[in-house]
C-alpha cells in the first residue's frame, strides 16, 4: 500500500529557512478550478469557505466576471468593497479575489506561509487552464513552494451542452471543451435545473470528450471536498489510480464534428526513455504527427503508463499542451509481468490507429550510437 502521508521529496535547497509550521519542507498543493462563465465556480468557492472542515484553505476568487459571482463575494469580503487583501474566515480559511491571473495572488499568499495548508485557484470562464497549469510547471520559484494538485472542471447541467457543441471559427478551440478536456475531475452542477435525459446527454458529452475524468454531479456546487481536493493527479502517486482507469475505460464513442476525443492505445515490451522523448516532442512541440486526412495532432492532454529500459518500476507520463514530464511510481514490474506500455491522449484529430503506428515506429526504432 502507498503511504499518502509521505511528504513529497524536495531538493534540499528548495526548503526555505521561513517559517512553515504546517508541513515543514512540504509543497502546498494547488487545485485550479475551472468552468465556464456562469458555471458555478464561485458557488463551489463560497461554499468550502463557509462549511466547517477543519482544512486551512486559501481560495483565490476570479472576479473578473460581472453580475452575481462579483454579489458572491461581496457577501464574503463583508465590507462591501472588492476584496484585494487576505481575509481570514471562521473556519480557519483564508480568501482574496483577484481581477488577474492569479498568479500574483499566490506569491503573495506565499508570505502567509503557515497559515493555510492548501490553495484553490479559481480561472476566468474564459481561461486556458493549461496556460494557467503550466505556470507551476515552468515558474520554477513558484515550484519549490506549491505544486499542482489537480484541474476541476465546473460545468453547467442546463447550458453546457450549448457551451460544449458551440462550434468556433476554423482552428479554434472551444474553450468550455477544452477545461473539460484538461480535467481531472468535472463538477455538473445546477442538476436542479435539467431532468435526467438532459442530465444524462452532459455527462455523455463530457465522457466523449474526456475518458480519464472523473464525473461529480452537484446542486450549488455542494461536493464532498475529499472529491476535490488531493487528487495527486499530477504526479506519482496518480499511477494507480490511472492503471484502474485503464481497466475501465470504454473506447470513444465515434465523433461526428472535429470536436476534442480521448484516445487511449496499448503497445507492449520495453521502450527506450530517448525515444519516448522523442514521440513525444513530435507530437508535443514539433507538431509533426497528422492524422489520416492531413491535419495536424492536437494534443491538450497527455497520461501515460510506461515501461521503459532498465526501470524496475512504472514510469508515469503527464502532459498539458508543451509541457511534460516522466516520473517513476512506487508500482514495481513483477517479475512475470507482461511489461506495457498505455498511453490516453485528449485533444484534436487524434486518429488511434495512425498514432499507434507512429508511436511504434519511434520507440522501436534503432537509434544510432550517438
Ligand atoms: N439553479 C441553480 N443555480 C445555481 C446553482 N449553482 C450556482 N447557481 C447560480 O448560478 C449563477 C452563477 O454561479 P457562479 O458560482 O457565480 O458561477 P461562476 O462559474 O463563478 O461564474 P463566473 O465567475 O461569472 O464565470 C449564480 O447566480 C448562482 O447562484 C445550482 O446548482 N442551481
Ligand atoms: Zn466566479
Amino acid at each position: 500500500m502507498e503511504d499518502e502521508d509521505c511528504p513529497d521529496l524536495v531538493p534540499i535547497d528548495a526548503v526555505g529557512s521561513e517559517e512553515t509550521e504546517s508541513s515543514p519542507g512540504g509543497k502546498i498543493p494547488v487545485t485550479i478550478i475551472t468552468g465556464y462563465l456562469g458555471a458555478g465556480k464561485t458557488t463551489l468557492l463560497n461554499y468550502i469557505l463557509t462549511e466547517q472542515h477543519n482544512k486551512r484553505i486559501a481560495v483565490i476568487l476570479n472576479e473578473f466576471g460581472e453580475g452575481s459571482a462579483l454579489e458572491k463575494s461581496l457577501a464574503i469580503s463583508q465590507g462591501g468593497e472588492l476584496y484585494e487583501e487576505w481575509l481570514e474566515l471562521r473556519n480557519g480559511c483564508l480568501c482574496c479575489s483577484v481581477k488577474d491571473s492569479g498568479v500574483k495572488a499566490i506569491e503573495n499568499l506565499m508570505q502567509r506561509r503557515g497559515k493555510f495548508d492548501y490553495i484553490l485557484l479559481e480561472t476566468t470562464g474564459l481561461a486556458d487552464p493549461g496556460a494557467v497549469a503550466s505556470m507551476f510547471w515552468v515558474d520554477s520559484e513558484l515550484g519549490s513552494d506549491i505544486y499542482l494538485d489537480g484541474i476541476v472542471s465546473v460545468v453547467d447541467a442546463k447550458h453546457g451542452l450549448q457551451h460544449l457543441t458551440e462550434v468556433k471559427p476554423e482552428g479554434l478551440v472551444n474553450e468550455a471543451c477544452r477545461q473539460v478536456a484538461l480535467a481531472d475531475l468535472v463538477i455538473i452542477n445546477k442538476t436542479d435545473l435539467v431532468s435526467e435525459e438532459e442530465l444524462n446527454k452532459v455527462r455523455t458529452s463530457v465522457r466523449s470528450i474526456n475518458g480519464l475524468v472523473k464525473i461529480l454531479e452537484t446542486q450549488r456546487s455542494r461536493v464532498d471536498l475529499s472529491n476535490v481536493l488531493d487528487l495527486h493527479a499530477f504526479d506519482s502517486l496518480s499511477g494507480i489510480s490511472l492503471q484502474k482507469k485503464f481497466e475501465q475505460m470504454k473506447t470513444t464513442h465515434a465523433h461526428l464534428d472535429k470536436g476534442i476525443i480521448t484516445v487511449t492505445f496499448e503497445v507492449p515490451g520495453n521502450i527506450k526513455e530517448e525515444n519516448l522523448n522523442l514521440f513525444i516532442q513530435n507530437l508535443l512541440w514539433e507538431k509533426n504527427i497528422k492524422d489520416k486526412t492531413g491535419c495536424t495532432m492536437d494534443v491538450i492532454r497527455l497520461k501515460g503508463l510506461v515501461s521503459i529500459q532498465g526501470k524496475s518500476h512504472q514510469v508515469i507520463v503527464q502532459g498539458v499542451h508543451e509541457l511534460y514530464d516522466l516520473e517513476e511510481t512506487a508500482v514495481e514490474w513483477k517479475e512475470d509481468e507482461k511489461r506495457t506500455n498505455r498511453l490516453v491522449l485528449i485533444g484534436r484529430n487524434l486518429d488511434k490507429e495512425t498514432i499507434k503506428e507512429v508511436f511504434i515506429a519511434t520507440v522501436t526504432e534503432k537509434q544510432g550510437n550517438g
